[in-house]
């Protein structure tokens, strides 16, 4: 008998991409942002979403998050085809099926490090489990921050609030844009380990747009996106084989021919 190896994670499809096209504009000022993506997200996979600028990677998280309508194909979280949605539902999905990670953080500045971390549950009429939350808190490394409002606490501590904020009411998915973007390296690594532990030890579902190489290299697989389209597919990557990947693609760029 062949043994079969099966290289794709086991996990249930949790989020999916079916032929997703976005067309902004008409006529002249006419933008193919995405030209039929397809993908899956599983249970518990951290996925980096890498490409140069204008390819589309954050049009494709967008749609992904029902933060955005393709003009064709469908975006699914679970079941639910967003497309199908009205936006008082398509509110309610997002409130309570997804989170979300920012590049400038996006806390409430009035409000505590607790008080914005529970927010998006109490807005969902959500009950967060307090043990989960310890739990959180206690990884996270802000347990004794709580009482802080964003200005009184650092870059990486503002973005680990932040993550504890996505990841309090176990949704589904999180998406993640440019998550270290405004943070020095060491805040960064941090930052970038917590996610690979909510991906690995609590089976989070991870999408992470950056372009930074470093930070792709913690995720279980890396997509490439270039004019719309994704071009390659990465599992396991490291920084030098993302660093390679993203040299061959800006030397497909038109501008650098120019
Ligand atoms: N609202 C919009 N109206 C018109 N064109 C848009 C709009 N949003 C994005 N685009 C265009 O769609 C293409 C893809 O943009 P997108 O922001 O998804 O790329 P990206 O890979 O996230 O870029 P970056 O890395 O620079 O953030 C680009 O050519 C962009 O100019």
């Amino acid at each position: 008998m062949n043994q079969r190896i099966d290289p794709v994670p086991s996990g249930a499809v949790v989020a999916a991409a079916d032929d997703l096209t976005k067309v902004y504009g008409e006529g002249e000022a006419r933008v193919i942002a995405l030209a039929g993506v397809s993908a899956r997200f599983r249970q518990g996979e951290f996925t980096a979403i890498m490409g140069p600028s204008g390819s589309g990677k954050s049009t494709f998280m967008h749609c992904l998050a029902g933060l955005d309508t393709p003009t064709s194909g469908s975006a699914r979280i679970g079941e639910i085809d967003l497309a199908q949605l009205d936006d008082a539902r398509l509110t309610k999905v997002r409130r309570e099926r997804i989170g979300f990670i920012f590049q400038a953080f996006n806390l409430l500045p009035t409000l505590t490090a607790l008080e914005n971390i529970t927010l998006p549950a109490a807005l969902a009429g959500q009950n967060i489990d307090r043990k989960w939350l310890d739990h959180l808190l206690a990884t996270m490394g802000i347990a004794d921050r709580l009482d802080h409002r964003p200005a009184q606490l650092s870059g990486g501590q503002q973005q680990r609030v932040a993550c504890a904020r996505a990841l309090a009411s176990r949704p589904a998915i999180v998406f993640a844009d440019e998550p270290t973007g405004n943070l020095d390296s060491r805040s960064g690594a941090e930052v970038l380990a917590l996610l690979r532990s909510a991906s690995r030890d609590m089976g989070q579902t991870i999408v992470m747009v950056t372009h930074d190489p470093v930070a792709a290299a913690h995720a279980d697989r890396a997509l490439f996106l270039a004019d719309g389209r994704i071009v390659h597919e990465m599992p396991r990557p490291t920084t030098s084989a993302v660093l390679e990947q993203m040299k061959h693609l800006d030397a497909h760029q038109p501008s650098a021919s120019l």
